[in-house]
């Protein structure tokens, strides 16, 4: 619970943002919330409800929204930032002139800037040069916060005071909040779980079954962390709830807009059609092909997420991603613990005449088949 009463601004009106002001709210900071919709700043002053993004929600009525950045920033110790990352940027540069060295920025945004590949605590720290930033990201489906299901995520910065400030500010008894030091592994969890959400809704609205599930969400998080890891992230932070937590929630659940739209998309709709009935946004769609240019460039093997980014942008056919993940190389479970190499070196040395073995489909095979594989 919150000691003293903290001034905490949010930036942003989605439904993230909305749910984070309120729990704030609910634990006795004074919050305000800025968004550039004048017509939600009244509603939320005058109703207490965010009807365009979480309409059955009744907010705290201590949330005071605002369309002026200058009086959401005035004076506030904690900035929560839930601004979708191809809009991030340009927030924060708006924001800047009001903000200070001593304050608190925490990034909730599950995206990557196609610039650079940054993510938004980069993007904070190149803006600001502060040294108190922070990212939360963990198994958070703001409806159900809103409903107040007993959640947990995390604060992940190298900075001690921006974890416990952030812990006291956000904890309590329907929201638990646990400490990472990991930022860069906890940011790309948050980020990367969102390609596999749009494959996972493909996999149920092709009927796919349980095994099948459980399959590709364990080779996701295989997937994901060997891509982190190449990026300087620990493996552990994925054991956690920035990692197979957020997976595992996201992959499961119809009010995951990135397995929406896999969804639909599993359904035969296009990706356009797909993304404009949602109309909120659905960060894996961008995330899926900066992750399979960077992978590509640094000779990470994602089998999934290329087979993904090809169903999206490339017109395959979702059935033959389904069928391609079946052919991909069969290597280590955990290569933490099992090198990949060491089971394709093993391969290679048991192959009748050194040949590849019937199991074993190389990495070009894989690409040349429709972009499919398994991870
Ligand atoms: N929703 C969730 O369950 C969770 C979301 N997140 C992450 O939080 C981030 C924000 O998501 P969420 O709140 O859900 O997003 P929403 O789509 O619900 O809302 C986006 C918000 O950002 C605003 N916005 C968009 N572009 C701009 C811009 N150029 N200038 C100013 N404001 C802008 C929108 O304003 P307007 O309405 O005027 O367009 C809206 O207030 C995402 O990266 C998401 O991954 C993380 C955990 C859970
Ligand atoms: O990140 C989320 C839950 O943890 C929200 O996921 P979506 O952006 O797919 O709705």
């Amino acid at each position: 619970m919150a000691e003293q009463q903290t001034n905490v601004a949010v930036l942003g009106g989605g439904s993230f943002g909305t749910a984070l002001a309120s729990i704030a709210a609910d634990n006795g900071a004074r919050v305000r919330q800025w968004m550039r919709d004048e017509t939600l700043v009244k509603q939320i002053n005058q109703e207490h409800r965010n009807g365009r993004y979480l309409p059955n929600y009744a907010m705290n009525p201590a949330v005071e929204a605002s369309a002026d950045i200058q009086t959401v920033l005035a004076d506030a110790e904690l900035v929560l930032i839930a601004i979708p990352s191809k809009a991030f940027r340009s927030v924060v540069q708006a924001a800047k002139a009001w903000l200070r060295p001593e304050q608190i920025l925490v990034s909730t945004t599950k995206g990557i800037e196609q610039e650079g590949f940054l993510l938004m605590s980069q993007v904070l720290e190149q803006e600001t040069g502060f040294s108190h930033i922070g990212v939360i990201a963990g198994p958070n489906l703001a409806s159900e916060i809103a409903d107040k299901q007993l959640t947990a995520t995390v604060i992940a910065s190298a900075d001690s005071l921006t974890r416990t400030r952030v812990q006291q500010v956000l904890g309590c008894r329907y929201f638990r909040v646990y400490a990472s030091d990991d930022r860069h592994g906890v940011e790309l969890g948050g980020a990367l779980k969102n390609i596999y959400a749009i494959a996972a809704g493909m996999a149920a609205a092709l009927g796919m079954g349980e095994n099948t599930r459980s399959m590709l969400m364990t080779r996701a998080l295989a997937e994901m962390s060997r891509f982190a890891v190449a990026q300087g992230a620990n493996p552990m932070t994925f054991l956690g709830l920035a990692g197979v937590g957020d997976l595992i929630v996201t992959c499961s659940s119809n009010l995951s807009r990135n397995y929406r739209v896999g969804y639909a998309m599993g359904e035969g709709r296009t990706l356009e059609e797909a993304v404009d009935a949602l109309g909120q946004v659905a960060e894996g769609v961008n995330t899926v092909k900066l992750v399979c240019a960077k992978a590509s460039e640094m000779d990470v093997y994602m089998p999934l997420a290329e087979g993904l980014n090809h169903v999206l942008f490339d017109g395959v056919p979702a059935q033959e991603m389904a069928r391609t993940l079946m052919m991909g190389e069969q290597s280590s479970d955990v290569e933490f613990i099992l090198p990949r190499e060491a089971v394709q070196q093993a391969h290679r040395d048991q192959a009748p005449h050194n040949q590849t073995s019937k199991n074993q489909v190389s990495k070009d095979q894989v690409s040349k088949n429709n972009g499919g594989g398994n991870a």
